[in-house]
């Protein structure tokens, strides 16, 4: 029996338990991913993050979706990563490079009375996503999609990880659940992609609610509200800098004109620490 020590910690709600590998080194994170998130039987979480040492920036991050899959980043976890190294003394820098699965990022940690309140991550430069099927070859840029009998119009934005972002009148009357997994899992995506639908409220507002690839319905996704927002700004329904407000809280995002780099900005909170065995 092995006992590892973990934080649970979230992002605009978004929940992940993170355990430090150089204290606690982990064999087989797909697996405990599945058994510590579910809610009744396991700590409950949207996931696993593995903190780590890197040779190429300061730290390392590693994200493990609620069904095992490991995705490239992830937009939350990497402002929490921030609070638990700056927090627990493990680093004393406010800058700080994490080496993820999608390259380098920027880490600005925000200080209050000695503890990580807000992060500022910069994201990178968003890509659009190449789509092939039978009839159509291209980028996917407020494409028609059917899910069912309804058509939808789209838009798949590579933040690291995929995203198709869908604009709606009206967020609160889509079936997530149902309408979340058949797009996931649509053939075109041969890698599954996370879905966001998302109702412009004013040129700098938009409201936003998410089914994450591996996770299902989650309060808030980071990368996400990145897409969403890069989405908004190229189909000419935002401006550069909107806050997205997910069911779990709020992210603002500001797609820089000048270095074509997405910073996102938001909260990090711990929820509490605890211990769990495994054989
Ligand atoms: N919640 C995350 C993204 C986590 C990974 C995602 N579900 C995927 O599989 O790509 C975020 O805050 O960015």
């Amino acid at each position: 029996m092995y006992r590892v020590g973990f934080t649970k910690m979230q992002g605009a709600g978004n929940d992940y338990i993170y355990v430090n590998t150089s204290v606690f080194p982990i064999r087989n994170p797909e697996k405990l991913a599945i058994k510590w998130s579910k809610y009744h039987t396991g700590i409950g979480s949207d996931g696993l993050v593995l903190i780590g040492n890197s040779y190429k920036a300061d730290f390392s991050m590693r994200i493990f979706n609620a069904d095992g899959s490991e995705a490239k980043m992830c937009g939350n976890a990497s402002r929490c990563v921030g609070k638990y190294l700056y927090d627990n003394h493990l680093t004393d820098k406010t800058e700080l490079l994490l080496d993820t699965l999608s390259g380098i990022k920027l880490l600005k940690l925000q200080v209050v009375d000695g503890k990580v309140t807000y992060v500022t991550v910069d994201m990178g430069i968003p890509e659009s996503i190449y789509i092939m099927s039978e009839g159509y070859a291209g980028c996917m840029i407020d494409m028609p999609i059917m899910v069912g009998k309804k058509s939808f119009k789209a838009t798949a934005i590579s933040m690291g990880n995929p995203h198709l972002v869908i604009f709606v009148d009206d967020v609160d009357r889509i079936e997530l659940e149902k309408v979340g997994s058949m797009l996931e899992n649509n053939p075109l995506f041969p890698d599954r992609i996370n879905v966001e639908f998302a109702q412009v409220k004013n040129k700098n507002s938009i409201r936003m609610r998410v089914w994450e690839r591996g996770s299902g319905i989650t309060q808030a996704c980071g990368t996400g509200a990145c897409a969403t927002a890069v989405a908004g700004f190229m189909t000419g329904r935002t401006e550069r800098i909107s806050s997205v407000n997910m069911d779990g809280g709020v992210l603002t995002i500001c797609w820089d004109g000048e270095t074509d780099h997405v910073l996102m900005t938001g909260d990090a909170v711990k929820v509490f620490d605890g211990e769990v065995e495994i054989d």
